[in-house]
């Protein structure tokens, strides 16, 4: 396995006066695609949210290529190559799906190649390009809100739950454009739905009550079924 690009070491995050991160240590190696699952209200949009300087960490270090980022601005860890694609999508409905891409670039320039790639990934995106982000259909904005995050070169993408309810065929289709993406990104992938996340992950971290509960390669969670029903009940929507 090569080395991390991400290490976090003892973070613990308060929200107000809670308590919501416990002393959470865990590696992203560099390449691939690596999953954070866990149940509703275990702690992983918040570890997003801390790895982008959106909450503080009270106490830990988060190693960015060897370098600590942990007490950066959200727009120095932006800056480092990290991007952020939160749950809610974070696009403008107001704006046509170009202006949103364009704002996502640094000067309002496309790379003509990087677009032509992404249209071939999300071809929607092209057919839409001229109209409004609000008349995209679910998937579709998540797309969107995935594009705008690998328009420039990223090293690390952070996603919360893309497949929040999307249907499976939508959920299907990402699986093949997240493996592209892989290629050149290394993503961390926030997830419920542990079909798409065990066919991308590499590697799989469950977060329980936050506090880290395991780590290890995903294909050793998928072959250990004692292990899998025991995190089932942590992390996982035994439906999927
Ligand atoms: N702004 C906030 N103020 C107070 N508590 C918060 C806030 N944001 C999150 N929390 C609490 O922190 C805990 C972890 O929330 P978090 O959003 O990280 O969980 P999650 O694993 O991403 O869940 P979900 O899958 O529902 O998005 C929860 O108990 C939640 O209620």
């Amino acid at each position: 396995m090569t080395s991390p690009i991400l290490e976090l070491d003892g973070v613990s995050t308060d929200i107000a006066q809670y308590h919501i991160l416990h002393d959470i240590s865990l590696t992203v190696p560099e390449g691939g695609v690596h999953v954070l699952l866990g149940r509703n209200g275990a702690g992983k949009t918040t570890t997003l949210r801390t790895i982008m300087g959106l909450w503080q960490a009270r106490a830990g270090v988060i190693r960015f290529r060897g370098d600590d980022i942990a007490a950066l601005h959200t727009s120095d860890i932006a800056r480092k190559g990290i991007a952020f694609v939160p749950e809610n999508m974070g696009i403008f409905g107001g704006l046509t799906v170009e202006e949103n891409m364009r704002l996502a670039t640094h000067d309002g320039s496309f790379d003509r190649d990087r677009l032509a790639r992404i249209y071939a990934l999300f071809p929607a995106l092209e057919t839409f390009w001229t109209k409004s982000a609000w008349s995209l259909s679910g998937g579709q904005k998540q797309m969107l809100a995935i594009a705008r995050a690998i328009i420039e070169k990223r090293d690390l993408i952070l996603i919360d739950e893309p497949t929040k309810g999307l249907a499976p065929a939508i959920i299907l289709s990402m699986v093949d454009a997240f493996r592209e993406i892989a290629r050149e990104t290394t993503i961390l992938l926030v997830e419920q739905n542990f079909l798409f996340a065990k066919s991308l992950g590499q590697t799989v971290a469950v977060i329980d009550d936050g506090r880290i509960a395991h780590t290890g390669t995903m294909a050793e969670l998928v072959e250990d079924t004692a292990l899998q029903t025991r995190l089932l009940s942590l992390s996982l929507d035994a439906h999927q």
